[in-house]
């Protein structure tokens, strides 16, 4: 069975736990696609953007809806990818690791996502040296920080985050361009469960994830191409696209609670529910 965004959370699962989160996120006013940094953005095809406003809302009621905190950064006018918040830091036990990105077009929102956090009283906060795409490419599980590289993040800026954070890094090699960010590849479920595509990933860091993660989910072609690893989940809810329907069922059987969103006007920007969802962890 599946269900939309619209459909009211029914179907508890006693035995997974769901953790209220703190989330930042970025209202899509100012985006388009007028340049191309990954293989999904083509400035040819027009973009709706009251439809990617009125699409990211409804991820926002969703989180409301499961009793998450959201709070709003200021969208930069001449920043069109800003929206994808996740990006913008990595914030483990308070500490907030700023982003520095690849690109030029997008080298403004770290600076910004930065000064955010000091105005909300963040005191350590780092500016980071070398290139790291935030949460794009670092995704934290229980005991490690699991390190997208090959598109974005470089591994220099992996030894920065374990440095800052004193989390063991593992670093994983991203080899196709349509899944240039660690967190279009593979996704965090709970402190020790993951879902991934492995065909995303080097022979190497594809033993690797075997060896750490023996019983993940694992996404088909399809459910990769719809973005349905671009997933946030609360350790028992888990928002993805909807789309992603062989994923839905296997988190199911898993125990998870998925929740389908549609935000395919944001898909031609090359993101998804987990870009526009940047997750604060405050000191526990
Ligand atoms: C899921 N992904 C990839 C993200 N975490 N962020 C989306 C960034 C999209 C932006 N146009 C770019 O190419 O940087």
């Amino acid at each position: 069975m599946s269900h939309s965004a619209t459909a009211p959370v029914q179907y508890r699962t006693p035995a997974r736990q769901a953790r209220t989160r703190r989330y930042l996120m970025c209202r899509p006013t100012y985006f388009e696609v007028s340049y191309r940094i990954n293989p999904w953005m083509d400035p040819a095809k027009p973009v709706d953007r009251d439809l990617a406003v009125a699409q990211w809302e409804r991820l926002r009621e969703v989180y409301l809806g499961l009793g998450h905190q959201v709070d709003l950064i200021e969208p930069l006018p001449g920043t069109p990818d800003m929206v994808y918040a996740a990006n913008g830091a990595t914030v483990i036990d308070g500490k907030v690791l700023g982003a520095r990105f690849r690109n030029q077009e997008r080298a403004a929102e770290g600076p910004a996502y930065q000064e955010w956090f000091r105005a909300h009283g963040y005191t350590d906060v780092l500016d980071p040296r070398h290139v790291n795409e935030g949460e794009g490419d670092f995704l934290v599980t229980g005991a490690w920080i699991l390190a997208g590289t090959g598109f974005r993040t470089s591994p220099q800026g992996h030894a920065e985050a374990q440095e800052f954070f004193g989390r063991p890094v593992i670093g994983l090699e991203l080899v196709d361009p349509r899944y240039y960010h660690l967190d279009t590849a593979l996704a965090v479920l709970d402190d020790n469960e993951v879902m991934y595509n492995p065909a995303a990933f080097s022979p190497g860091s594809r033993a690797v994830l075997e060896r750490l993660f023996p019983t993940a989910v694992l996404a088909s072609a399809a459910d990769a191409e719809v973005f349905g690893l671009n997933a946030v989940s609360d350790g028992r809810n888990v928002v993805l696209p909807q789309a992603a329907v062989g994923l839905a069922d296997q988190l199911r059987r898993h125990g998870f609670e998925p929740i389908g969103v549609d935000l395919f006007e944001l898909l031609k920007g090359g993101g998804s529910v987990k870009c526009c969802t940047l997750d604060v962890r405050d000191q526990r």
